[in-house]
């Protein structure tokens, strides 16, 4: 073959270049057609009355600025542009709330245009079980069913607020009271007698204790010997413990956990949770953004999506069968169980095994990091801030005494420890942005106008650290909840660490106390100190990245007894 200067080319040489010149018309060809598609639709905007939002590139529109901590640039965006910012990502428009006063809107005023759907992205398709189970399903029966069988079996939300209304008011009239009632609450929850899990919680409630307890044991034992702990690697086995004992009545972590025959699983099911934090929001995501760039990287994560899919499914099919096969005189031991006997009464088509898998596999990743790396904040700022510790720990010592540990029964009493929760969940929230929703209908909001499918996500880290609500945002402070009663029900549109509306966490009860169990437990047992030379302006509070916020890097402690030898011996 000869070329156009005359030089003669060999076959494969000529296919190569042919290759190469397909390949790159086929990548401009779908820039063109992203172009013109992103064009199509900001002619279609440009007739609507928007809200103010930065400039954005062509194709990626906005996305390049979010970053790596998309909250915390999101947090900064809306400090120049407002409370409604409207964003073009990829090709999708999307609406940030950062103000109170529009979250409730949203949350309140049109939860039910926005609350009813989630945006499908095919990792939903994927690994959500065609967004079966609770967190990206759309309001409907399927749904609703699910949420209430959770919330009225597992998690009772109405029962709070009944506990609220029967509670004595003999805490005085004090801005704390209501920290006082909501621990009766969460300790009334967890004793819920009309149950048909009436025995099993009273097994969680042992589980839940000795669960703390033996990471507690585990902590000293590292550190008996002056060495430095490492609490968060303790504090993820104990919430995947506790979330796994409660769902299907297995530990993988901790001396139990090496006699497990599915412990290879929980290793699998744990790498993919680590796997996914870390995929990053380019791999994963960007796809989902824009339209096209599903074809060029589809190979690769598609290829990743099926293979963590087949990871869980493998895990929780076994589990369901499991369950299927235990003899039927055992009775409602779990989760599972619960729900496996539900199920019979179902329509079969309806609620079928995914739709079992989908709800396990949610309430396994909605309650486990959530869980620890709030407890793992808390403590962070109590490294910090000493002088906040020693007044946690005398107020343990004055409600419990030292010659025994906490229960859950003394959490109702504990206030100032609540006030440091709390606080904790307004500075550190480890959902920082609430999952996103979309408008079903065009709407409008604080005047602007917003077409529909627009997606919408509530800032919670920009509302929760807004100078206009909170004095001195950035300070650790409990004691402001002495001046302000907001509360974490999803009806104080300043504080919403559980979300609001019809989507809030359908774990509130539960998360709420296990992260005040677990430091009370914690505090009380253990005396913690920064290792040597280290100072308390040196604790390091960089924000990682991850679906549930983690620290950059993990805290670091020295960990003594603090009680009487003979308290630790009894446990
Ligand atoms: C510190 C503890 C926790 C925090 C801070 C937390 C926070 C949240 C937030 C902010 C949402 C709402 C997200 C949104 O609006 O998009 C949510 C939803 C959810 N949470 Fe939690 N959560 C915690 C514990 C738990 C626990 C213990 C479970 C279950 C065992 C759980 C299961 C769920 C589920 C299934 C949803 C989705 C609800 C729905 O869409 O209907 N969470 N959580």
């Amino acid at each position: 073959m000869t070329a156009m200067d005359g030089s003669s080319i060999t076959l494969s040489t000529w296919l190569g270049q042919h290759n190469m010149l397909t390949t790159l018309i086929g990548i401009v060809g779908l820039f063109v057609y992203i172009f013109l598609n992103l064009l199509e639709k900001s002619i279609d905007y440009k007739s609507l009355r928007l809200p103010p939002g930065p400039q954005g590139w062509p194709v990626v529109g906005n996305l390049l600025q979010l970053g790596k901590l998309p909250h915390q640039a999101l947090t900064d965006l809306s400090k120049q542009y407002g409370s409604l910012m409207f964003l073009q990502l990829g090709s999708v428009p999307t609406i940030v709330v950062s103000s109170a006063e529009m979250a409730e809107e949203v949350f309140s005023t049109q939860d039910h245009l926005f609350a009813s759907s989630r945006p499908r992205t095919l990792t939903g398709e994927i690994l959500h079980y065609n967004n079966r189970g609770l967190i990206l399903a759309p309001l409907r029966d399927q749904w609703r069913f699910v949420r209430r069988v959770a919330s009225s079996n597992l998690f009772p939300v109405k029962r709070l607020e009944q506990f609220q209304l029967e509670q004595p008011n003999d805490v005085g009239r004090g801005e704390l009271q209501w920290l006082t009632c909501k621990a009766a609450v969460v300790y009334e929850a967890v004793h819920y007698t009309e149950s048909p899990l009436k025995t099993a919680y009273g097994g969680w409630q042992e589980v839940r204790r000795e669960e703390i307890l033996s990471m507690v044991k585990r902590a000293l034992k590292e550190g008996h010997d002056g060495s430095v702990v490492q609490l968060s690697k303790k504090l993820h086995e104990l919430a995947y413990n506790h979330t796994t004992q409660m769902l299907f009545g297995k530990s993988y972590f901790g001396p139990k956990s090496m006699k497990s025959e599915n412990y290879k699983e929980a290793k699998a099911f744990q790498n993919m949770v680590a796997s996914l934090s870390s995929g990053g929001f380019f791999t994963g995501q960007l796809r989902e953004f824009i339209p096209g760039f599903r074809k060029l990287d589809s190979d690769v994560w598609d290829w990743k999506l099926w293979y963590f899919y087949r990871v869980y499914e493998r895990f929780l099919s076994a589990i369901v069968k499991d369950h299927r096969q235990r003899p039927r005189t055992t009775g409602i031991q779990d989760v599972v169980d619960l729900i496996l006997s539900l199920q019979t009464e179902m329509h079969r088509r309806q609620r079928t095994d995914e739709h079992v898998k989908a709800l396990l596999k949610d309430l396994m990743t909605g309650g486990t990091e959530t869980f620890s790396n709030q407890v793992e904040w808390t403590l962070t700022e109590l490294m910090r801030h000493p002088e906040i510790r020693q007044k946690v720990q005398r107020e343990l010592d004055f409600v419990v005494g030292k010659d025994r540990v906490v229960e859950e029964s003394d959490l109702a009493r504990l206030k100032y420890l609540h006030a440091v929760v709390k606080e904790s969940f307004r500075l550190h929230p480890v959902l920082p942005l609430c999952a996103p929703m979309e408008s079903t209908i065009a709407t409008k909001i604080g005047g602007y106008e917003l077409p529909s499918k627009t997606r919408v996500v509530i800032n919670l880290y920009a509302i929760q650290r807004d100078p206009k609500i909170w004095d001195n945002p950035l300070a650790f402070d409990p004691d402001r909840f002495r001046r302000r009663s907001s509360d974490v029900k999803g009806e104080d549109f300043e504080l919403l660490p559980f979300g609001a509306g019809r989507r809030i966490c359908v774990g509130l009860n539960l998360g709420l106390s296990i992260v005040q169990f677990t430091l009370a437990q914690l505090l009380h047992t253990c005396d913690l100190a920064l290792p040597i030379g280290m100072k308390c302006d040196d604790v390091d509070m960089e924000e990682g990245c991850g679906p549930t916020m983690p620290k950059a890097r993990p805290l670091q402690v020295l960990v003594t007894p603090r009680l009487p030898l003979r308290v630790y011996k009894g446990l």
